[in-house]
This record gives structure tokens, sequence and C-alpha cells, in this order.
């Protein structure tokens, strides 16, 4: 193994991160087996007396901080050394070069320019579903999910989406793969490896599928607009105009702009759904929070027929309870991978050149170090602290930071307090017996 051999070696005086014991071959995936990774490598890096990185692929340099000192490094004193992604094989296939989208486009200029048309658009809140009382005992994972899509896809594409549940099945999918790793990422210069898998003609085929489904809906809406159907445009109008006019630096292709669309309509509705599941969740588990904020939202409310963003800025405890729910689970508990662009130190460690970078956000919102009773569900410690999501506090980082931090945070409270309003203000909630 790659990591392990240079462990004890130096450069420029400084030691590569600390690793725990690896066997020949399979390197440390030994010590990753049977536990979430975030979980398994929070463990490692506890083993490990610098509590800054430990490595964790069989034949690849990756490294996993799991401090805030190491997490600020990463991504504010070193930020642009590591500002760009690293994709795995079977990713990259998915992925080729030039519709690489925004998560998983190389640091540069078309990263950039979509970035920034991406985040000028204003979130399209409307006011959340479920005025009519449920039938007893509903799946409210399901309607979460459902109404996430929904709302992501007003966003980006308009109202126009017919084929809701191919939607949420291709992207479930898909989320599950590139989460994976498969025997041609683990073993990245083996032929071997990507012959044997199957993964990669299983990547290849959710790739097509997904594009498929993606190119129907950019047919459907650029028919839509020529037929003169107005409305205000959407993000999808915004991509396709800009790549009329042709007047950008890098000029945008069209499979790149349906990379996008794939990429903002996974995120915007992926993440949001995970949230509003744990919230929901937590407050079934505590039903003295759950009171407070049925008290606040009824209060503020009261009288009106219906939730909307007017009322978002009133609600103040709910969105402590959104902040802590972030703390204890984050969606992406590993952010998303980032690549070292040349070697550099991390806390007086070496970070090799291509090294897979990831921060484990989740550990860091629940180390004692920064949290009293990291492990409770407590929103008032939200209170009076100053202590926020923004990235500039490294112990709490649910949506990264620096450049490549995630442009969609608006979009997402937005919906997670329209949503969350809702269904405290309309109905009483308790597990079925
Ligand atoms: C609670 C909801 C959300 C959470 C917790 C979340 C979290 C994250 C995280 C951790 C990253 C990686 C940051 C890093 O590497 O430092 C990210 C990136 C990203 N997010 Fe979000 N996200 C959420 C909602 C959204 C929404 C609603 C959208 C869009 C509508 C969105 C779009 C993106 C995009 C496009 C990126 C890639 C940015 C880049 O690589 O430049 N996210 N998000």
């Amino acid at each position: 193994c790659r990591v392990a051999s240079r462990r004890r070696g130096c450069r420029d005086g400084a030691p590569l991160p600390l690793s725990p014991w690896a066997i020949h071959v399979i390197g440390h995936l030994h010590h990753l087996a049977g536990a979430l990774p975030h979980r398994a490598m929070r463990d490692l890096a506890r083993r490990a007396t610098a509590r800054s990185c430990c490595s964790a692929s069989a034949s690849s340099p990756s490294s996993s901080p799991s401090s805030a000192d190491a997490a600020r490094e990463v991504m504010r004193a070193r930020d642009l050394n590591f500002a760009t992604r690293s994709m795995s094989r079977t990713v990259r296939l998915a992925f080729p070069s030039g519709t690489e989208g925004i998560i998983f486009a190389p640091y540069g200029e078309e990263w950039r320019q979509m970035r920034k048309v991406c985040t000028r658009r204003r979130p399209v809140a409307s006011s959340a579903p479920w005025r009519q009382p449920p039938p007893r005992g509903v799946n409210l994972s399901e309607l979460i999910t459902v109404y996430a899509a929904d709302s992501a896809v007003r966003t980006i594409i308009g109202s126009s989406f017919k084929d809701r549940g191919t939607f949420l099945t291709l992207l479930e999918r898909m989320v599950k793969m590139v989460a994976k790793m498969s025997l041609p990422d683990l073993y990245p210069s083996s032929r071997l490896a990507m012959l044997v898998s199957r993964m990669p003609g299983r990547m290849k085929r959710q790739r097509q599928e997904l594009v498929s489904f993606i190119d129907n809906i950019v047919r459907e809406h650029e028919e839509s607009r020529a037929a003169g159907n107005g409305g205000k445009e959407d993000l999808l109008d915004v991509l396709l105009r800009i790549r009329r006019e042709g007047d950008l630096q890098v000029p945008i292709t069209t499979d790149n702009i349906k990379s996008v669309v794939g990429d903002m309509l996974g995120t915007g509705s992926e993440t949001v759904a995970t949230v509003l599941q744990w919230i929901m969740a937590e407050l079934m588990r505590n039903p003295r929070v759950m009171q407070k904020v049925q008290d606040e939202v009824r209060c503020t409310l009261a009288g009106q027929r219906q939730v909307t963003e007017d009322y978002l800025s009133n609600l103040h405890y709910m969105h402590l309870v959104i902040k802590e729910t972030l703390r204890l689970h984050p969606p992406a508990p590993l952010l998303f991978p980032r690549e070292c662009r040349s070697e550099c130190q991390v806390l007086g460690f070496t970070v090799p050149k291509d090294a897979m970078v990831l921060v484990n956000a989740w550990a860091i919102s629940r180390d004692p170090k920064h949290w009293d009773m990291p492990e409770e569900f407590v929103p008032e410690r939200f209170e009076n602290s100053k202590i926020d999501f923004k990235g500039t506090d490294f112990e709490y980082t649910p949506f990264g930071a620096g450049r490549r931090m995630c442009p969609g945070i608006a979009f997402a409270f937005v919906n997670m307090e329209l949503i969350l309003a809702s269904l405290s203000y309309h109905f009483d909630w308790e597990l079925p017996l």
C-alpha cells in the first residue's frame, strides 16, 4: 500500500498524515468495514494522537481531517490548494471531461462561471403542502422527499415536471452509486479491477438513463418556450439563454447544462429532504422541543390559513432547531471530496499532490472539545451563540466553507422552514404505536 509504505517517510521534514496499520494489498480498508465511513474515520482519528488525518484507501492517498483546526487549514488557510474536487475512477465514467457540472467540476473558469449563474437565482418559495389532514399513519419521509423534489424543480426548471417518480428513483440510485467505493476506485491503476468489476457498466447505464431523462426536460422546456408559454425565467432558461448568446469566456455546452441541472435538482432535493426527515425524527424523540416549536409557529401564525415566506423571519426557535439538526446530522457528513492540487503541509503533516481530502464535518460538530453534551439534541445551545454555518466557524460546517462551499443555503433554508412550519402549524405528530 502506497500510503502505508510512505507513512514513515518525511517530505521537507514534515511527516505524512498519521495512518493506522495496513494490510498488504487491502491497505486500510479493514478499518472501515462494517461502519459508516464518517464514524469509522472519526474512531481512527481518535486513536491517532494528532487527531488530524488518517488515510483510508487501498492504493491511493487520502486524508480525513477530523478536527476544527485541520478543517480550517484545508478550507481557509489552504483553500485554493484544495479547491478542486476528487473524482473516483467510476464517477469519472459518469462525468466525462467537460460534463462535470458544478459539484465535480475541476477548479477553474468554467466552474466559476457556472457557480455564478446558479447562485444568482433566488429560490422560488411557495407555501408548503398538507393543509388537508392526512389519513392516520402517513409515510412522512415519502411526503417530505416528494415536496423537496417538487420545490427544487420549481426553481430550476419551472413547474413542468411530468415524471417525478422516475426522477426520484434515478436520483436515489445515482446518489448510492456515487457514494460507494468500488474495486476500480480502490485500485485506480489496476486494469484487472476495471475488468472484473460490474460497477463501471452499471455507472455508465445509470448515467445514460439520467441524461436521457434530463434531455427530455430540456427539449420540453425549449418547445414550451418556443410555443410562447411565458412565465418567469427559471435556472434552465438562464443557462439556455447564456449558451445561445455565447458571450462567456468559456462557452457552455449543452452536455454541461444537463449536468448542472442534474446537480442542482439532486442536491436541491436530496439534502433538504434528508435534513427534514432528521428534524421530524428528533422532534418526535424530544416532545419538549416539538411543543416549543409548535407554540412558536401557532402563536406567530395565529388565524392564518397558510404558512408563507412572510412569517419565517419570526420563527426564531425553529431556526435553532434546524441548526441543531444540521450539527448532529449533516446530510454530507464528509462534505464533498476535495483534491490536493499541489503538495502542501496541514498542521505539520505533508499532504501529497492528488490526495483525496474528506473533511469529517460530522465528527467535528460532535467534538467535546467544542460542544457541551455533544451527543444531545439541544437547540438552545445556539440561542446566544455566535457560531453559525456560514463558513467561518470551523467547528460547525454543515455546508462546507471556502470557495467550494454550498451555494444553496438560502434555497435550502426557505424550503426547510416553510415545510417545517407547515407541518408544525397544521398537525400534531407522534410515532405509530
Ligand atoms: C440542508 C441542505 C444542504 C446542505 C447541508 C448542503 C451541503 C453541502 C456541502 C457540504 C457541500 C460541499 C461543500 C464543500 O465542499 O466545502 C455542498 C455543495 C454544493 N451544494 Fe449544497 N447543501 C444543501 C442544499 C443545497 C441546495 C438546496 C442546493 C441547490 C439548489 C445545493 C447545491 C450545491 C452545489 C451546486 C454544490 C457544489 C458547489 C461546488 O462544488 O462549487 N445544496 N452542499
